[in-house]
């Protein structure tokens, strides 16, 4: 396997599993570890953490340069301001979808369904930063069924399985799932949107599998720029 592109990238992970009564202090003590260490380009801190972890102080203690996962304030608004360098890769593996086949957003309606930190907000930023009509839909919108029908692009970033309906969605939108509900079950009731979509993310085999390259493209870009920062 000599000279194949691992071998050159070199590329490794390293799972640290803390027990659940780990306090944020450990947990903060671990983060930095990590980022003193050189050999570290990448950190990912799973999210959710345990309630009694305060997290978003846990996410805004990964070093900046390490923050492959766009989890730090910072990163957050460097993706919102449309200057960052590593987006959060679930919105990055939804952006990157949307490229890949070619759908156009700028000027389209957009309806992402979710706003959680690291997924409903960044990409409803990024999708405004292509100039798409964002509409960000959480637990309290009210006739949430008629403003999906308005989507040209509808994200479903929720936490509920099989939760959006064909019914819901117009003829010919693009709907991407993000969901990852026990059991491999996507945010989408896939059976019913399939019939009215342009085009739609299966759940698994859809937007989970490219989040996972996104990662590793995030953390082989840390690597690459440390070393020609290095070298200069
Ligand atoms: N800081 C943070 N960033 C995340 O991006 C993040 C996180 N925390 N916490 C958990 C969720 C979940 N998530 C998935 C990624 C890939 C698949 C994936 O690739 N799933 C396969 C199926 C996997 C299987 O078969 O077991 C698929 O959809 O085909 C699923 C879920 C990222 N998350």
């Amino acid at each position: 396997m000599k000279g194949n592109a691992c071998e050159r990238l070199g590329i490794d992970s390293k799972q640290i599993h803390l027990p659940e009564e780990t306090t944020t202090e450990q947990l903060l003590d671990q983060i930095e570890k990590l980022n003193e260490d050189e050999t570290v380009h990448g950190i990912l801190l799973q999210h959710p953490v345990p309630n009694h972890i305060d997290e978003r102080l846990a996410f805004d203690t990964i070093a900046i340069e390490k923050d492959v996962d766009g989890v730090t304030s910072e990163g957050f608004g460097q993706t919102a301001f449309n200057f960052g360098k590593f987006p959060s890769c679930t919105p990055a593996a939804i952006l990157e979808m949307i490229d890949f086949y070619h759908i156009p957003v700028e000027g389209k309606r957009a309806v992402v369904i979710g706003r959680s930190p690291i997924l409903g907000k960044p990409v409803s930023m990024m999708l405004l930063n292509r100039n798409a009509t964002v509409t960000m839909c959480h637990s309290k919108t009210e006739n949430l069924p008629e403003v999906i029908q308005q989507a040209d692009i509808v994200i479903a970033a929720v936490g509920k399985p099989s939760f959006v309906q064909g019914n819901w969605v117009k003829q010919g939108a693009v709907i991407l799932d993000a969901g990852y509900n026990k059991g491999n079950i996507g945010d989408v009731d896939y059976d019913s949107c399939v019939e009215k979509a342009g085009a739609i993310t299966p759940v698994p085999g859809g937007v989970g599998p490219v989040t996972i390259s996104m990662l590793l493209k995030h953390t082989v870009l840390s690597a690459e720029w440390k070393t020609a920062k290095g070298n200069i």
